[in-house]
């Protein structure tokens, strides 16, 4: 079990309110950028940026390919915050502290999270260089008890048991899809599962073949604890996987994943992406939430 290290509601009040302090955006859209994908946020014009190590409370990151900053601007005239790097469970940080953001977002006055992630696929139709939009998720981590929402519940976000289904929003996954397809880029899109392990190692070969049996199509080491506690606190969430890798599932194969060539399936897909991530901002229904009560 991880230890119960609570953050206070008044912790993450005083980052939200530092950030007010410093910044004039006052952003309606948070988007989380995967592994490879911090090109997501060059998009964002009039844009004022925040190194993670000068923003009070936040943790700062380790990884190669998450530069840790926060990027405020707009998209298409549309308030966005962007993180420029997340935090995982692997790095050594609870998951208080790698889905902070996500309640400094929401005290913010944010509607929607879009998160993305580099993930490996597994689904025979995946190839590398495709977009999976997540239509659900399986937190392995949470199955064994960890969970960024394990401890007392702060009612002020949201409820002690919040319903999981139908956390990745539907009208956004069709909106998607459509913009894919007008941008001519359909062919590279899917829909699928999602599943969160541990990390850091990249799967064995039978443990790739056990998530593939059980229905995951592409896998990674982060975003359902941050789709998590977003639902919790009433935020709507949109989610999409690039596949950078195929898993291997075969003694034959000597292929194997390494995070270099990840980056740079993310450097191959950044505009395309970066097209998809800002159609759908400036065309969503920005006023639109769950039907999650909280805060
Ligand atoms: O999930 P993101 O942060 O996109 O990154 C994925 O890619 C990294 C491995 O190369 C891992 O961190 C995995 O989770
Ligand atoms: N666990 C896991 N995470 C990834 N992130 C990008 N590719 C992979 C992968 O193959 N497995």
């Amino acid at each position: 079990m991880q230890s119960i290290e609570q953050i206070s509601h008044d912790e993450y009040q005083m980052t939200a309110d530092w950030l007010r302090s410093q910044t004039k955006h006052r952003p309606q859209v948070a988007i989380i950028c995967g592994t490879g994908l911090g090109m997501l946020a060059d998009a964002l014009q009039h844009q004022e940026s925040f190194a993670y190590s000068d923003i009070p409370g936040f943790p700062v990151s380790t990884v190669q390919g998450h530069a840790g900053r926060l990027v405020f601007g707009e998209l298409k005239g549309r308030a966005c915050v962007c993180m420029q790097g997340r935090f995982h469970m692997y790095e050594g940080y609870s998951l208080f502290k790698t889905t902070f953001p996500v309640r400094v977002f929401k005290l913010l006055g944010v509607k929607t999270l879009i998160v993305t992630n580099a993930a490996g696929g597994l689904a025979d139709g995946l190839k590398t260089g495709d977009i999976m939009i997540i239509k659900d998720h399986v937190n392995f981590p949470g199955l064994v008890g960890l969970n960024p929402l394990s401890g007392p519940n702060d009612d002020k976000f949201g409820p002690r048991f919040p319903p999981m289904s139908g956390c990745y929003d539907k009208d956004l996954r069709c909106l998607a899809m459509d913009i894919g397809k007008q941008l001519g880029v359909s062919g590279l899109m899917h829909e699928g599962v999602y599943a969160m392990v541990g990390g850091p190692n990249f799967e064995s070969i039978a443990e790739a073949k056990l998530l593939h049996r059980l229905g995951v199509d592409a896998v990674g080491m982060s975003t359902a604890p941050e789709v998590i506690v977003a639902t919790h606190c009433g935020l709507r969430v949109f989610g999409l996987s690039l596949i950078t890798n195929k898993v291997v599932k075969s003694y034959e194969d000597l292929d194997s994943a390494n995070h270099d060539s990840i980056l740079e399936v993310g450097q191959l897909r950044s505009q395309t992406v970066q097209q998809l991530v800002t159609e759908l901002v400036s065309r969503m229904d920005i006023n639109n939430t769950t039907t999650n009560t909280a805060i």
